[in-house]
């Protein structure tokens, strides 16, 4: 049973204290990232690391109403600009929902999924929220493995929202690596 008092702390709005002032604008900006980062560098490429069908974390599951063990298709991607990585993007679609319109997620391949996401007026996006994530949470090492070569500083700080098409859901989290920071404001 996964408890309400276990359930994550996925803020609104990114805390001021802590998240730096150049990174709000990343964190809070409801349109595309992948329009967002294409505006700002010359080279804006997607870098498939995983796509297939697995278990997601218990937080993803709560958020998506699934059962505990119940399989989705995640994908994995980082978004590469100027060949650098600038973020690490995790998509989770119940596999009930992909017999539904959302079969566009099957065939994305190396196009960016933001791409089909927002030339699709019948798809809404649900509010964002961030988290600030440390060492101690898996999470934190799966990026850091995947942004392999970038260090990363102790807290990493990553976006979510659900994406509804036909009341069905898409869950997209984000997580920005350091070079983001290198990209024009
Ligand atoms: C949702 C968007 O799509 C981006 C591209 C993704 C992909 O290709 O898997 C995943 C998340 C996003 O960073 C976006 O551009 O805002």
């Amino acid at each position: 049973m996964y408890t309400r008092l276990q359930r994550e702390t996925w803020l609104r709005h990114p805390p001021r204290a802590t998240v730096p002032a150049a990174l709000r604008p990343w964190l809070t900006d409801p349109g595309s990232l992948t329009a967002r980062i294409r505006a700002r560098c010359t080279d804006f490429r997607v870098r498939v690391i995983s796509q297939r069908l697995k278990r997601p974390n218990r937080d993803e599951a709560w958020l998506l109403g699934l059962r505990a063990g119940e399989l989705a298709w995640v994908r994995e991607v980082l978004l590469v600009a100027d060949g650098r990585a600038v973020v690490f993007a995790r998509s989770v679609l119940p596999r009930h929902n992909l017999r539904g319109a959302w079969n566009l997620f099957h065939g994305i391949g190396a196009r960016p999924l933001g791409a089909a996401l927002f030339a699709d007026p019948r798809i809404e996006r649900q509010p964002l929220a961030c988290i600030g994530l440390d060492r101690r949470d898996a999470r934190y090492h799966r990026i850091a493995a995947a942004l392999a070569g970038q260090g990363l500083p102790s807290r990493v700080w990553a976006r979510r929202s659900v994406f509804l098409l036909n009341g069905r859901a898409l869950l997209v989290s984000e997580a920005f690596a350091p070079a983001i920071l290198d990209l024009p404001a």
